[in-house]
């Protein structure tokens, strides 16, 4: 794994100090996602309005997209408390039944992860979800009995990055679901403007597109090529970040015009290299790249499909005329149109 990946979309460890100074606490300051916003804000009033408990909210998207921080957003808005925990942590039905009876009227549970819950805490969730009961179990053996417990209304927040993951009677019961989608080059621009802001950061507006231009569509990625920009303006710039600045700082940290960096341009040279560009199975490809298959899935993939650089069929993964021109090489005449369609001579 490459562990100093600097456009990586999951979280690092010197993110999350930053990350609270400037993770947007209100719908206003959570930039972009206008759809997303839009719907959003016209429930959180109606649920406000009539004082109950908003319908529970799916949130699927991409690593660094902004799941957690909307999370927190929309409890800020209702004005509740928001409990915290994750798929992977809920072991035993009784952690969920826990956090669930301590939850005030209207509160929020936040599920991150949730795709990766256990079947036996999912079976609590159903009804607690429904009706706002769960059944727990007293005593042990012969004795056992099993009572039902009524749960003040609250509102479950889920957030994963696989959404096709989630069991169907799961993700049901979620009366709303958000998917977030990438960023637009200029939507980050105006992130990275109220990060620099925020950090007191000396960053022009062309500065900002630089970076922007350059972070994969993530708001995560775009905070830290700002950090690692500052620093090098700081050395190398009189603490300016201008439009050369940023460029300088970026060629140094090897994230090239596309966004993409080391991992990015491996994947898809050896797709064009290895596989005579594609169709290659994501296991093959995992292998061939020493990386784990969840990380290519996850992290990798995404960007570059939606930019159009890779493309995902039945049979794997194969590299789109783009990624071939992208790594300076002549895309292959008719690409992924079988030869024999067009009699012998079309294959050359
Ligand atoms: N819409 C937004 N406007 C401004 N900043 C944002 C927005 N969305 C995310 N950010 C910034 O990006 C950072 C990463 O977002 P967040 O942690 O919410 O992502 P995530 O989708 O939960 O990622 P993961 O899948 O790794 O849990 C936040 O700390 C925040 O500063
Ligand atoms: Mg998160």
């Amino acid at each position: 794994m490459t562990e100093a990946r600097i456009i990586t979309p999951a979280a690092q460890l010197d993110d999350e100090a930053l990350e609270a100074t400037i993770r947007p606490k209100r719908l206003a300051e959570y930039l972009g996602q206008q759809a997303v916003r839009e719907q959003l804000s016209i429930y959180i009033e109606a649920a406000r309005r009539r004082g109950g408990a908003l319908d529970h909210v799916l949130i699927f998207g991409p690593p660094g997209l902004g799941k957690t921080t909307l999370s927190h957003v929309i409890a800020n808005e209702l004005g509740v408390n928001l409990r915290s925990t994750s798929g992977p942590v809920l072991e035993r039905a009784g952690d969920l039944a826990a956090l669930l009876t301590n939850l005030e009227a209207n509160d929020v549970l936040f599920v991150d992860e949730i795709h990766r819950l256990s079947p036996v805490v999912e079976e609590v969730l159903y009804p607690a979800m429904e009706d706002f009961q769960i059944d727990i179990m007293i005593g042990e053996g012969p004795a056992a009995r099993s009572i039902k417990l009524d749960l003040p209304p609250f509102t479950l927040i889920g957030a994963t990055t696989r959404a096709g993951l989630l069991t169907a009677p799961l993700r049901d019961r979620f009366g709303i679901v958000q998917r977030l989608e990438f960023y637009t080059p200029e939507e980050l621009a105006a992130i990275v403007r109220r990060s620099a802001r925020i950090l007191g950061i000396d960053c022009e507006a062309e500065g900002a597109a630089e970076i922007a231009r350059r972070s994969r569509g993530t708001p995560r990625i775009a905070n830290r090529l700002l950090r690692r920009v500052r620093d090098y303006a700081e050395v190398r710039a009189g603490g300016r970040i201008d439009r050369a600045a940023a460029r300088a700082a970026m060629d140094m940290l090897k994230v090239d015009a596309e966004g993409f960096d080391d991992l990015d341009r491996r994947m898809l040279a050896t797709i064009i290299e290895s596989f005579d560009g594609g169709p290659v199975g994501v296991e093959s490809l995992a292998a061939a790249l020493s990386e784990d298959r969840g990380t290519l899935e996850d992290v990798v993939e995404p960007y570059l499909i939606q930019q159009g650089f890779l493309v995902r069929t039945a049979r794997g993964r194969m590299a789109a005329p783009k990624a071939w021109r992208h790594l300076g090489l002549a895309p292959p005449p008719r690409q992924g149109v079988p030869a024999d369609l067009f009699g012998p001579e079309a294959g050359e």
